[in-house]
């Protein structure tokens, strides 16, 4: 059976990559019935298009507020009835309207190892408060930014030299393991969130907390 989802980007895409080429190989029994980004110049774009995917350029500049922007959205989501909304790399905080609307059903990857570092450049800010490790976390969204209940996260070691863009590429190979781990988990009705907490199989993360090893894949 399909497990309609819709994913949002505003950039490469690496993270709309993974969740496509896993669904490809058979690992992840979703539909993405279409990928909408709010950067016509995504190229996230270009490799749902290579992957026969519907694709929405929704440009935010285009709207003359945030709301209208989100209303917008929400109606070309929801066109496809998905039972599930990817945010990978979309780059717009959504209003309270819009997460509410999707709340337990909509998930993020954000470049750090939630609760440090919410927002934007991540790695540079790990990097320059001499953090001796780093990494990514996947959530469900709330209407505060980056502050949805964490359901996986994975860390590396910020070595000597470091710079954020080596960083983010360390970064970047651990989300491509785990986004696709917490959406195969969602499309198979074993992550939910119940009053603000996740579960995987009835068991609260928050207690549990998965933080990824190589061996978890
Ligand atoms: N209400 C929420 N909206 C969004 C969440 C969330 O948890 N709650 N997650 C973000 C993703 N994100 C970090 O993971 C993030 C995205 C964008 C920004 C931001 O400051 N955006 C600026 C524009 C920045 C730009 O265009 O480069 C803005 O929207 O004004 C911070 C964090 C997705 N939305
Ligand atoms: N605040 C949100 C944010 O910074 N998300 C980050 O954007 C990148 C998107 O890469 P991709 O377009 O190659 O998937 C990823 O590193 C993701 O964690």
């Amino acid at each position: 059976m399909s497990f309609p989802v819709i994913v949002l980007i505003s950039g490469s895409g690496s993270n709309l990559q993974a969740l496509i080429d896993q669904s490809l190989q058979g690992k992840l029994n979703i539909d993405i019935k279409a990928v909408i980004s709010n950067k016509a110049d995504a190229f996230g774009l270009e490799r749902a298009k290579k992957a026969g995917i519907p694709t929405h350029a929704l440009d935010h500049k285009a709207f003359a507020s945030r709301e209208a922007f989100d209303e917008a959205l929400q109606q070309t989501i929801d066109q496809y009835q998905p039972k599930l909304v990817v945010l990978a790399g979309f780059m717009r905080i959504l209003t309270e309207t819009f997460t509410q609307h999707y709340e337990g059903r909509m998930l993020n990857i954000h470049p750090s190892l939630l609760p440090k570092f919410k927002g934007l450049d991540t790695h540079q800010r790990a990097i320059d408060a001499k953090e001796e490790e780093h990494g990514v976390s996947v959530h469900f969204v709330s209407s505060e930014l980056d502050a949805g209940a964490v359901i996986i996260q994975a860390s590396t070691n910020i070595e000597a030299g470091e710079t954020a863009s080596s960083l983010a590429g360390k970064v970047h190979a651990l989300e491509h393991v785990i986004y696709p781990m917490a959406v195969k988990w969602f499309s198979e009705s074993r992550l939910t969130l119940k009053q603000g907490k996740a579960y995987l199989d009835d068991v609260p993360l928050a207690e549990t907390g998965i933080l990824y090893h190589p061996g978890l894949a």
